[in-house]
């Protein structure tokens, strides 16, 4: 059964059946008692997650420890839920395991909620609030080295494709927006096809709490780029971690479609899915032996 929970702002939260937050990395003391603590948190489908999800953290940990007075205390991966119904979307169970999974193996910092995943569709908003309270209100914050007692931020952390949706009409109340952009803030990493200034430009009455980063080396992976390597039987290996490969191997998650004629060239299998052809592999078409 659900549990219905009340926080320090309006909103009611609904907790899913047996749900606890993950905190197992968060770390509870703060280093230097001059800095903000902070949360990272990346909302997204990560179907699948990829290695450069969880690059986007290390960015932004080096940004942030350079150009701010903030100290990242944890960071959560918050898969969204099966209720979100963009095409070709796996089970949000297999998601947040693929996740777990990745952030298990790859990071010593890193975290998965599970909590947006597994019930209905929840905004973003929603979701940063609900961590904001289970990490402030439930577990009490953190404490300096005296033992004095912080509030953390929750802070988004997002691609310039996602926040580039922030400016299109109807996409993104703007009550939320406040929530997200102006209360929490945000980092934005820079995306190929998305560029920074444009994603941010009519976002400026936030401009003080959102964080634009450049990629100093670019990294163009999508998840959907590896979905389409997977149903077209090519090596995904190096752009995500094996340990989901293996899963993705073991529960036939993104099937591969067969051997593919010289007119499936260039298309995808899901509506809406990225042209192959516009990445360098574009005249491949081989099925697995
Ligand atoms: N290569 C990348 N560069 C910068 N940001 C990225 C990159 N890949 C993913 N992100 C960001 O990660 C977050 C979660 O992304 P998401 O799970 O939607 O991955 P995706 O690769 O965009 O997925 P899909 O291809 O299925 O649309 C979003 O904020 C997105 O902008
Ligand atoms: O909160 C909103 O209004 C809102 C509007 C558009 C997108 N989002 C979130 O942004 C993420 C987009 O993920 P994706 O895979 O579609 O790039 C996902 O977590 C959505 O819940 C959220």
């Amino acid at each position: 059964m659900a549990t219905q929970i009340s926080t320090h702002k309006a909103t009611a939260l609904t907790n899913p059946s047996n749900y606890a937050l993950t905190s197992h990395r968060l770390r509870r003391t703060l280093h230097d008692f001059t800095k903000q603590p902070i949360v990272l948190v990346a909302c997204g489908s990560f179907n699948p997650i990829t290695y450069h999800h969880l690059r986007m953290f290390e960015i932004a940990k080096d940004f942030i420890r350079q150009n701010t007075d903030f100290e990242i205390v944890g960071g959560y991966l918050s898969p969204v839920s099966d209720e979100y119904k963009k095409a070709g979307l796996v089970s949000a169970h297999h998601r947040v395991k693929m996740c777990m999974l990745a952030t298990e193996q790859e990071s010593s910092w890193l975290m998965v909620d599970s909590w947006e995943a597994l019930q209905n569709y929840q905004r973003t908003a929603v979701v940063l609030d609900h961590l904001d309270y289970e990490i402030n209100t439930v577990l009490g914050g953190v404490s300096t080295r005296d033992g004095e007692h912080r509030d953390v931020q929750v802070m988004l952390l997002a691609g310039s494709d996602l926040i580039s949706t922030m400016s299109e009409p109807g996409v993104w109340s703007h009550d939320d927006l406040d929530d997200i952009l102006g209360r929490h803030g945000t980092f934005v990493i820079e995306r190929t096809g998305a560029a920074l200034d444009q994603a941010i430009d009519s976002l400026a009455r936030w401009r003080n709490s959102i964080y634009p980063i450049a990629q100093l080396v670019q990294n163009d992976v999508s998840s959907t780029k590896v979905r389409l390597f997977f149903r077209r039987g090519l090596s995904v290996q190096y752009l995500l971690p094996a340990v989901v490969i293996d899963y993705i191997e073991q529960n036939n998650l993104y099937p591969d479609d067969g051997p593919c004629t010289e007119k499936d060239k260039g298309k995808g299998t899901e509506s809406g899915e990225a042209d192959i052809s516009t990445s360098e592999s574009s005249n491949t078409c081989v099925k697995k032996p």
